[in-house]
């Protein structure tokens, strides 16, 4: 079995609940409320900053120029296609620049970046894959079983959404980082495995915790 089958059954319990979720149920059934959205839009954009910084990493530890493109490859996608999705968002809500300014990350979103990034910074390139890759695959799961049904993706508001992380960028960019995670663990060792799969499980928690906190919204205390 290869890495990301390992991965994908350790982590198919938490996993799971990301399809009954009620705000991912909500974007595809068009019933999330737009308040919820605007939330976790302001709360995701942030997150894509710190996210591109786990690629990073990579740039500065890759050993091998066709990793090291990669790496780069992805940061310029988040930063400068789907962030696309979220300035879209922005514009459609009224959200403004300065709105952005003022918004400050929550402890969860805090919590999930520093651990990508302490993981990032500690490790290697499998480490560093290991890390992203709970984030990106998730969301590329997410996008196409939201967009099974034809009518998800022609939903006036959530449809957009759902087509972009539904669509061929995305998705072969997904491919194109479980296939690295692959070819890079093909001869490491079982405690070198481990370490990873602990890694993936838990950003895979961290993302259910993400997707709790953008239904939750704010707390009273914040
Ligand atoms: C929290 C989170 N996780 C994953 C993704 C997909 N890059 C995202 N935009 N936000």
């Amino acid at each position: 079995m290869n890495t990301t089958d390992r991965f994908y059954n350790a982590a198919c319990h938490i996993w799971e609940q990301y399809y009954s979720h009620p705000f991912i149920k909500g974007m595809g059934d068009g019933s999330l409320e737009i308040s919820k959205f605007r939330y976790f839009m302001l709360q995701d954009y942030l997150y894509l900053f710190e996210y591109a910084k786990v690629f990073a990493f990579g740039v500065t530890k890759a050993h091998d120029h066709e990793i090291l493109r990669i790496f780069s490859k992805s940061i310029d996608d988040i930063l400068n296609e789907e962030m696309e999705i979220h300035k879209s968002y922005m514009a459609r809500i009224g959200i403004s620049e300065r709105d952005i300014l003022n918004v400050k990350p929550a402890l969860n979103n805090i919590s999930y970046t520093s651990y990508m990034l302490a993981e990032s910074e500690r490790g290697g390139i499998a480490d560093i894959t290991a890390a992203i890759l709970a984030c990106s695959w998730s969301y590329a799961k997410i996008g196409k079983y939201l967009a099974e049904d034809k009518k998800n993706t022609e939903h006036e508001f959530f449809g957009q959404w759902i087509d972009g992380y539904a669509g061929e960028v995305f998705q072969s960019n997904n491919i194109m980082l479980m296939n690295l995670m692959n070819r890079l663990t093909e001869n490491i060792s079982e405690a070198e495995y481990k370490r990873l799969e602990t890694i993936f499980v838990n950003c895979s928690k961290y993302e259910l915790e993400f997707w709790n906190m953008a239904w939750e919204g704010e707390p009273d205390n914040a």
